[in-house]
């Protein structure tokens, strides 16, 4: 498998995917709902679904894990769908979206890094960076339609897109909101922020951990467009066919010379990044304020 990074990276989880995916469905091809003629296969795995329209060049992305937290299962699934994709010349772009209610993504699956040993944890962040990677620097147009809570490394997440469409909802809230976990976003993180919003927004934000309802949101600049909640399909849909009206060529290459610093920054110290991660999340301050964050998550429930 071809890595964004080039050799250096080599998590289990990803040398050996297809262990991780044994019992689902990825690889094989359904017919979509209502679908059926040419273009309407849909492919997926247990936490992504793909649903490809080859008319349009166009493939909807659906997270279905449990509140979309980033577990190392489904990081692993998200850069295969990716791959599987990019490859495909038939795709010019990708609609990411959830399956799950009220939720675009929760961010980082704390069970993968709370109780964990270095080793794990280790892979853990290796295959975040790696699905980070791929995003960023993605050749395609991806457009997230964020139809839920949009967290930490959800945020991150539709920050690497290229454009943003936010369900209006005062409970679908995005942002970086570590400080408020006790725990600080790395500089490949921050440096998506402030890419985003600038340096001064992202210097209050990050320090603050906000959380934008959706007004704010677009305000900030965090995202392109708030619509109401039944509009995201079509609003990220006509956003896609104005990004695809641009010639592919010149596209990619202008996002290339605009994300490629901050993507080698991160290339250049790959390493000190997971040996940071590694070390400042094991420690025991660290593990038990995760624990105690992930009881008050459990008992909210309740
Ligand atoms: C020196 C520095 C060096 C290195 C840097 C160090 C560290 C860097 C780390 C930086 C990166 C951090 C990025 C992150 O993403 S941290 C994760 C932040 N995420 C959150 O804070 C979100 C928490 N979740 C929520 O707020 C809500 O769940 C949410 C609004 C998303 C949805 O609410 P809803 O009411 O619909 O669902 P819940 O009932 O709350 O949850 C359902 C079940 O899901 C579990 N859950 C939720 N979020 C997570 C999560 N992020 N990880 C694991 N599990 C999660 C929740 O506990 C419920 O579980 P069950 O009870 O059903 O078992």
């Amino acid at each position: 498998m071809a890595l964004a990074s080039g050799v250096r990276f080599a998590p289990r989880a990803l040398l050996r995917p297809w262990a991780l995916l044994r019992g689902t469905t990825l690889g094989r091809t359904e017919p979509a709902a209502g679908g059926g003629g040419d273009g309407a296969r849909r492919f997926g795995s247990q936490r992504v679904l793909v649903e490809p329209d080859a008319a349009s060049g166009v493939a909807v992305m659906k997270l279905r894990n449990p509140s979309n937290a980033l577990s190392l299962e489904l990081l692993t699934e998200l850069v295969i769908s990716l791959e599987k994709l990019e490859n495909d010349k038939t795709f010019r772009g990708i609609i990411l979206t959830s399956d799950c209610p009220r939720v675009f993504c929760a961010g980082l699956d704390l069970t993968e890094i709370c109780g964990r040993n270095p080793a794990h944890c280790a892979e853990y962040w290796k295959a975040m960076q790696e699905l980070w990677l791929r995003m960023y620097l993605s050749s395609l147009v991806l457009v997230a339609a964020i139809n839920g809570a949009c967290p930490a490394g959800g945020c991150i997440i539709a920050l690497s897109c290229d454009c943003r469409v936010l369900a209006d909802n005062p409970k679908y809230r995005i942002g970086l909101n570590e400080t408020l976990l006790g725990i600080i976003a790395p500089f490949w993180l921050k440096d998506t922020y402030v890419n985003t919003i600038g340096h001064r927004a992202s210097e209050q934000a990050l320090q603050l951990g906000s959380l934008f309802p959706p007004a704010e949101a677009l305000q900030v600049g965090l995202v392109d467009q708030v619509v109401p909640e039944d509009q995201v399909q079509s609003t990220a849909l006509s956003e896609m066919a104005r990004w695809l009206a641009v010639p592919d060529h010149a596209r990619q290459l202008t996002k290339n010379m605009m994300r490629k610093a901050t993507a080698d920054r991160l290339l250049r110290q790959r390493d000190a990044d997971t040996q940071n991660f590694v070390s400042f999340v094991c420690r025991d301050s660290i593990q038990k304020s995760l624990q105690a964050y992930l009881e008050k998550l459990r008992q909210r429930k309740g």
